[in-house]
């Protein structure tokens, strides 16, 4: 279904001219943020099920399916052939390096700017397609580059809470000069602005994400939590997550969190209560949900166990047919049986969903998610909200067969 980066065709020797930048995305109508719900959306037209036994958009168990609501756009929005000049501020990073890896094997993306304090004046050896030096962009350089018109996307990759005078001086710039570069920022510091897009695209209305200037990329926790827990949005009264990560989760930062003395042959909780991704996946999702974050000693990954209270009886294959329906044609979604395995998504580009477990009851189900935090939780997310936004195949650069 997905395969990891390194089995990905390498595109990148390849280098790429100059362009003049890419002008081709109208303004936002509107930048809130727009979820598809499962529950109450009705299927458009028919299409046959390809991934169970039964038909798909049948109510053949008193409850409404339907077929994916909110699918890829595909061609409608591929109509960008020209690269696109990309900044990247917080390149030294777990998240920042994931993505340079993307870019570097992207036919459209021009990375141009790469930024970090640690390593400025070093050549940034893993990108093959131009030769890019780190440099130290402050608020006044990476304001200067956009009003020269040097960059087309902005990538912000800084930890949460440091890239708001960034955002400031980029939005000083669009009010001189009127110019609208794409900014996406990987911090949860937008995730809750209604004037920024929340950029999900298997679940946020895609449409929008491509109109978007401003995307707020979603949490690692939050992107598996939601892809869990969205098909059963209509029949959830409440749902518990509990979440274990890998300590990349972390970032470089020293911390207990990814000290690997502390976290040797065990795993640790931290913010059991009141973790910014429990008020992420309640405030998109409008589902009351508590989430038990832990971090353990592998480096990416995160597993996910789901409990879901019901409001009404359901069968364990009825629930996996809702998913089955709900996620058809997504790429990085795959819906299955069984539970999966975090060890098996790492280097992985999608979430993997399983188990649907259901108790004696018939009212409450678990569900198990895989995701890794690096890619589908944080770059290839991005990457997938670029090319929504620049214009380009969604998933494009993608490794995804
Ligand atoms: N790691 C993960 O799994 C995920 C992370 N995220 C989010 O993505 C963002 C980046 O995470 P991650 O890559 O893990 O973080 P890292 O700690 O690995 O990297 C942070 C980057 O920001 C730079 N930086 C740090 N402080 C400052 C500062 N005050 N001013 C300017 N630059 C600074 C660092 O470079 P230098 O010090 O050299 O300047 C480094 O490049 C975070 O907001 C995180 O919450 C989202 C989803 C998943
Ligand atoms: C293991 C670990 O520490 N994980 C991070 C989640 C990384 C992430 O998605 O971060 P943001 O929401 O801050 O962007 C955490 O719990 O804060």
């Amino acid at each position: 279904m997905f395969s990891t980066t390194s089995g990905a065709v390498r595109a990148g020797a390849r280098r790429v001219a100059r362009y003049p930048a890419f002008i081709g995305i109208a303004a936002p109508s509107s930048n809130q943020c727009l979820f598809i719900s499962t529950s109450t959306t009705k299927a458009a037209s028919f299409r046959p099920a390809t991934l169970g036994s039964q038909r798909v958009g049948q109510q053949r168990h008193g409850y409404a399916t339907t077929t994916n609501p909110n699918p890829p756009l595909g061609k409608k929005n591929a109509s960008n052939d020209v690269p696109s000049r990309i900044g990247l501020i917080g390149a030294r990073g777990y998240t920042g390096q994931a993505l340079i890896d993307l870019l570097n094997d992207h036919p459209f993306m021009d990375l141009r700017y790469v930024s970090s304090r640690e390593l400025a004046g070093q050549k940034l050896d893993s990108y093959t397609k131009r030769d890019i030096t780190y440099a130290n962009l402050g608020v006044e350089e990476v304001a200067q580059l956009d009003k020269d018109g040097q960059v087309d996307c902005w990538v912000m990759a800084l930890p949460n809470g440091v890239c708001k005078p960034y955002i400031e001086a980029l939005n000083q710039v669009r009010a001189e000069t009127g110019k609208k570069s794409l900014i996406v920022d990987l911090s949860a510091d937008y995730r809750f602005d209604e004037t920024w897009t929340y950029g999900l695209p298997e679940l946020t209305k895609r449409s929008a994400i491509a109109q978007s200037k401003n995307i707020s990329n979603p949490g690692c926790f939050a992107t598996g939590a939601q892809l869990a827990l969205a098909p059963l949005r209509g029949h959830c009264l409440d749902a518990h997550v509990f979440g274990v990560s890998g300590y990349s989760g972390a970032g470089t930062k020293p911390s207990p969190k990814n000290d690997l003395d502390n976290l040797r042959g065990g795993i640790i909780p931290y913010s059991l209560t009141g973790h910014i991704h429990e008020k992420e996946i309640s405030h998109h999702l409008d589902i009351k949900t508590a989430f038990l974050p832990h971090v353990a000693e592998w480096f990416r990954g995160i597993h996910l166990t789901v409990s879901i209270d019901l409001n009404q009886q359901m069968t364990s294959r009825d629930i996996r047919q809702i998913y089955q329906d709900r996620y058809a044609g997504e790429k990085l979604v795959k819906v299955s049986g069984e539970a999966p395995l975090v060890r098996k998504i790492s280097g992985q580009h999608g979430c993997e969903l399983g188990a649907f477990s259901v108790d004696s009851t018939g009212k409450r189900v678990v569900i198990c998610a895989t995701i890794d935090n690096l890619n589908k939780g944080a770059s290839t997310q991005c990457l997938q909200n670029m090319n929504l936004a620049l214009g380009y195949d969604e998933f494009q650069g993608i490794p995804t067969v």
